[in-house]
């Protein structure tokens, strides 16, 4: 590949899988009540980042942000997904584009463009000098598969805020990511908001490690009156000079539809 020519992105989503698939809290949020603009350039960062990582097979670092044009704001519910391509190839530098999308409106989802940009990235070794980029390995990450009845529903990369004392990823936060997943596939059945009402069960099977990037699977197994039960998987890629996929976590989680003052209300009654 070489030199990138002008950004020209898509207007509606791409069918390949995002870089990154996250839903923004009220922390994220502007004084005008919009998802803070800084928030949406930190996470375009990084998913422009993680296909630079594998391509290079190594580290990267962020060398110039070549354009940036905000379409649409993001409003918390949405689920954002950045979806990331490389463009060019240089000596050592990797062109990416990144197209943002928001999936919102659970009773009447509708899915927008939010954001584009091109981002450039530079390889670098272990000491942070910067690399060749080899040739592309056309062979997919190695170890375990996600299963393929489960949607991706989010895909996180955990900050070192995000870490225990231990230096692995805090339990907590992997609970929490769980939580806010299952309840993207049970807002759509329920086509108005949940509340968590159990966790039937959770397993930690591996650590999760800084650098992983982080995928929850999601698919609703049950639905009752007013109750929606999801099974949640949870994959880490790790290792990007040779990648490979761990299943880390598994859990069950049941949800209750409720109205507007939080009171449970009857699945598809009105
Ligand atoms: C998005 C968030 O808010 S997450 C924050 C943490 N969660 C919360 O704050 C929710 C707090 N809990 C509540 O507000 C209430 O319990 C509600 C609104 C969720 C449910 O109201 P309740 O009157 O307690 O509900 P009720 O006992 O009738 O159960 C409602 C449904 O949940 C199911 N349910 C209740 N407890 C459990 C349980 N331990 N495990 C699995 N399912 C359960 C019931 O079987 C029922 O399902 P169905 O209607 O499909 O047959």
């Amino acid at each position: 590949m070489t030199a990138a020519s002008s950004p020209s992105f898509p207007t509606t989503p791409p069918a390949t899988e995002p870089a990154l698939r996250l839903m923004p809290m009220p922390a994220d949020l502007n004084s005008a009540g919009d998802v803070f603009g800084g928030w949406v350039m930190a996470m375009v960062d990084i998913a422009g980042a993680l296909p630079a990582i594998r391509r290079a097979r190594s580290h990267v670092v962020t060398m110039a942000v070549n354009s940036f044009v905000f379409k649409q704001p993001i409003s918390v519910g949405d689920v954002v997904s950045f979806h990331a391509d490389v463009v060019a190839v240089g000596k050592s530098s990797i062109t990416v584009d990144v197209h943002v999308f928001a999936e919102r409106h659970p009773a009447d989802p509708v899915v927008v463009k939010v954001t584009e940009a091109r981002m450039t990235y530079v390889a670098v070794d272990r000491e942070g000098c910067k690399r060749v980029v080899g040739p592309e390995s056309t062979s997919p990450p190695g170890g375990e598969r996600p299963p393929a009845d489960k949607e991706l529903v989010l895909r996180v990369v955990p900050m070192p805020a995000d870490l225990n004392p231990s230096g692995d990823v805090f339990g907590g936060w992997i609970m929490s990511m769980v939580d806010i997943a299952g309840a993207v596939p049970a807002i759509r059945v329920a086509r108005s908001k949940v509340a968590t009402v159990a966790v039937d069960s959770f397993v930690f099977k591996q650590p999760v490690s800084m650098g992983d990037i982080v995928s929850f699977h999601a698919e609703v197994v049950r639905v009752g009156r007013t109750s929606i039960t999801v099974d949640v998987e949870v994959y880490a890629e790790r290792h990007p000079e040779d990648p490979v996929v761990v299943k880390v976590t598994e859990a069950r989680l049941t949800y209750v539809a409720v109205d507007e003052f939080r009171t449970k209300r009857t699945i598809g009654a009105g």
